[in-house]
C-alpha cells in the first residue's frame, strides 16, 4: 500500500531524510528537481518553448533548479518569480546558481499577455508549504496561467491546492502535476481533478521506514497489494473449497443485470453459483449461463421470497432487483436470516435508503457498492468532498462493514476507519452495467473465503484492471460492461504473475 500522509508529515519526512540519510537540503532539493526533469523531457523536446514561475518558498526553489537543468538540456526557459514576505535558503541558493544562465523576471505587476508567447508552463509558486488561498499577484499569476493555451504542469502539488484539506480561491489548473514521492489526499477526489490534471509520483528517495511508522488512515493501493492477497490454487482443492455464492438478482426488463453479475461471480472463481430470479429469467438465465443453477421465485416479473439459505457461504444481491413491496419484504427476510456477509449494491441500496431501518439488520462484515448517487440517498447532501470522506467512513464505523464509494479512484473505507483509494480503471467504464459486474466480482471473491476488506480492496482493483485492460484492447468508446468480465481472467493472470499481458 502506497500510505498518503499529511502536509505535516511530509514536512517530518523531508527534515528526517535530511538528517537520517543524510543528505544536505538542497541536494534532496536537487534530486526532486532532477526526477522532475526526467518525467519532463521523455515527454516534450527542445522545440517547446518554456515559462517557470515561481514563488520564494522551496517549491520556487525547485522551480528554479529545473529551470537551471532545462536549460543545460539546451530547452528555451525563462523564470518569473513572485515574491512572498520571505524566501527558504534553498530558494536563494538556487537563485544565485541560476544567475548568468536563465532569464529571471521579477514580476510586479501583470500584464494580460505575460504568459502568452509559450508553450509550456510549469508552475512552482506553491507546493505543500501552502497555509491560506493565494491573494494578489499569486491570485492574479494563477488565473492568466490558467487562460493560457500553453500545457500547464504543477511541480508537486498545482498552486493553490491544499494537500488535505479543502481549498479556497484560485487554483492552478494542470494539464499534468508531477508530485514527489506520493500522491496527495486531495488528488483522489472527483472535484479536484481539473486542478491536478493528470498526475503522476516520482520517487526523490524519501525515507522509507519513516513513511511506514506514520500514522495514516489514507492508502492507494498498487498491483503488489493484490497480488498478497490472492491465494494459489493447490491441487487438492475442489470446488467445495472456493464457495457457494446464491446471487438474488433481475426482474422483468432488467434480467441483463443479473446476468452481468452472475458470469462476474463465476470470473471471480467462485466454487458454485445458484441464481435466485424472478420465473421471467428462468430460460434467459439458464440458455445463458450454463454454469449457474437456478432458483426460481414463484413471480413471474420480480423476486418476492428467498430460498432456503443455509447452504451459501454469501449472497450478493441488488442488481436489476427493482423495488416493489413485495421484493423489499423479501429483502428484509434476506436481512433476517443470513448472518453471513451480504454484497449489497443498485436496488438492494435504495431499498435501504427507503426503508432505513433495514441498515440495523444488515450482517457485519458485509460490502456496500454505492455509486455517488446511491451513497446521496443514503447518507444525505454533502458540501465538499473532504466531507464525503467523513461520511463515507461514518457508515462503514456504524454498519461493521465495508462501504465502496464507485468513481474513478474507488475509495473502500473499513469499518475500522481506514480508507484505501483504487488505482485502476478508466472513464471507458462509465457505462451500464459495469456496477453489476463489480457486484459480481466481489460476491464471487467473498464466497473464497477472502475477508470482507481484502474482497473490496482485490476485487475493486481487478474490476478496474481489467477495464483498463479492455479500453486498450477495444478503446475507451466502445468498452461496454461484458468486456469487463470478458478481460477479467487476463487481468488475473497480470496479478498472479501466470502469463504478461
Ligand atoms: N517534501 C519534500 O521532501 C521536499 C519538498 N520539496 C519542495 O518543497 C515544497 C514545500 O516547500 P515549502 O514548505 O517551502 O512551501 P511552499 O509551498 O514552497 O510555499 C511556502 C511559502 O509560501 C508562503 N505562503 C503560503 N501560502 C501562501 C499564500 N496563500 N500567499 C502567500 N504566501 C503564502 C509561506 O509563507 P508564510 O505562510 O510563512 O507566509 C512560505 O513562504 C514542496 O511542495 C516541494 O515542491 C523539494 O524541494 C524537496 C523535497
Ligand atoms: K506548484
Amino acid at each position: 500500500m502506497i500510505r498518503i500522509l499529511s502536509s505535516q508529515q511530509i514536512k517530518a519526512l523531508d527534515a528526517y531524510t535530511i538528517q537520517h540519510e543524510p543528505i544536505a537540503s538542497i541536494d534532496l532539493m536537487e534530486r526532486a528537481c532532477r526526477a522532475f526533469v526526467n518525467w519532463f523531457t521523455e515527454r516534450f523536446d527542445g522545440r517547446n518553448t518554456i515559462a517557470i514561475v515561481c514563488g520564494t518558498g522551496n517549491n520556487g526553489g525547485d522551480g528554479l533548479g529545473i529551470a537551471r537543468m532545462l536549460q543545460e538540456w539546451s530547452y528555451s526557459v525563462k523564470v518569473f518569480v513572485i515574491r512572498g514576505s520571505s524566501e527558504t535558503e534553498d530558494f536563494k541558493v538556487n537563485l544565485e546558481r541560476l544567475r548568468g544562465k536563465v532569464e529571471v523576471v521579477e514580476i510586479t505587476s501583470l500584464d494580460e499577455t505575460i504568459f502568452s508567447e509559450y508553450d509550456v508552463l510549469i508552475d512552482a509558486i506553491f507546493g505543500s508549504g501552502l497555509t491560506r488561498p493565494p491573494e494578489g499577484l499569486f491570485a492574479q499569476a494563477i488565473h492568466l496561467m490558467n487562460k493560457s493555451v500553453a500545457v500547464r504542469i504543477a511541480v508537486d502539488i498545482p498552486s493553490g491546492l491544499l494537500a488535505d484539506k479543502v481549498s479556497k480561491g484560485e487554483i492552478f489548473k494542470a494539464d499534468f502535476t508531477v508530485t514527489f514521492q506520493m500522491p496527495k489526499l486531495a488528488f483522489l477526489f472527483p472535484s479536484n481533478h481539473s486542478f491536478t490534471g493528470t498526475w503522476c509520483t516520482v520517487d526523490i528517495g524519501l525515507n522509507k521506514s519513516f513513511i511506514k511508522e506514520q500514522q495514516t488512515s489514507y492508502y492507494y493501493i498498487a498491483a503488489k497489494d493484490i497480488r498478497k492477497i490472492l491465494k494459489p490454487r493447490s491441487k487438492f482443492d475442489h470446488k467445495g473449497t472456493y464457495g457457494h455464492a446464491l446471487l438474488m438478482a433481475g426482474s422483468y426488463g432488467k434480467m441483463g443485470a443479473a446476468l452481468l453479475s452472475g458470469r462476474a461471480v463465476l470470473r471471480a472463481g467462485v466454487g458454485l453459483l445458484t441464481m435466485h430470479v424472478p420465473e421471467c429469467g428462468y430460460v434467459i438465465l439458464q440458455s445463458s449461463i450454463p454454469e449457474a443453477m437456478a432458483s426460481i421465485d414463484e413471480h413471474i416479473h420480480f423476486i418476492t421470497a428467498i430460498p432456503e439459505l443455509d447452504k451459501y457461504t454469501v449472497v450478493g444481491t441488488g442488481p436489476g432487483l427493482g423495488q416493489d413491496k413485495l421484493t423489499v419484504k423479501a429483502f428484509r427476510k434476506l436481512l433476517e436470516d443470513f448472518r453471513k456477509p451480504v454484497v449489497l449494491d443498485a436496488d438492494a441500496l435504495n431499498i435501504l435508503s427507503d426503508n432505513r431501518e433495514l441498515l440495523l439488520l444488515i450482517p457485519a462484515g458485509s460490502i456496500l457498492t454505492p455509486h455517488p448517487k446511491e451513497f446521496e440517498r443514503l447518507v444525505g447532501k454533502w458540501s465538499d468532498d473532504f466531507e464525503r470522506l467523513d461520511k463515507q467512513k461514518s457508515l462503514a464505523k456504524q454498519l461493521k462493514s465495508v462501504v465502496v464509494l464507485k468513481g474513478a479512484n474507488t475509495s473502500i473505507a473499513s469499518p475500522e476507519g481506514a480508507v484505501y483509494f483504487n488505482s485502476t480503471g478508466n472513464p471507458g467504464m462509465a457505462t451500464g452495467g459495469t456496477g453489476d459486474v463489480l457486484t459480481g466480482i466481489l460476491t464471487g471473491l467473498l464466497a473464497q473465503g477472502y475477508s470482507s476488506l481484502d474482497t473490496a480492496i482485490a476485487g475493486v482493483y481487478l474490476h478496474g484492471l481489467s477495464g483498463d485492460i479492455a479500453a486498450r484492447e477495444r478503446s475507451m468508446v466502445s468498452l461496454i460492461a461484458s468486456d469487463i468480465i470478458e478481460f477479467l481472467p487476463a487481468a488475473f493472470k497480470k496479478i498472479m504473475h501466470e502469463q504478461k499481458v
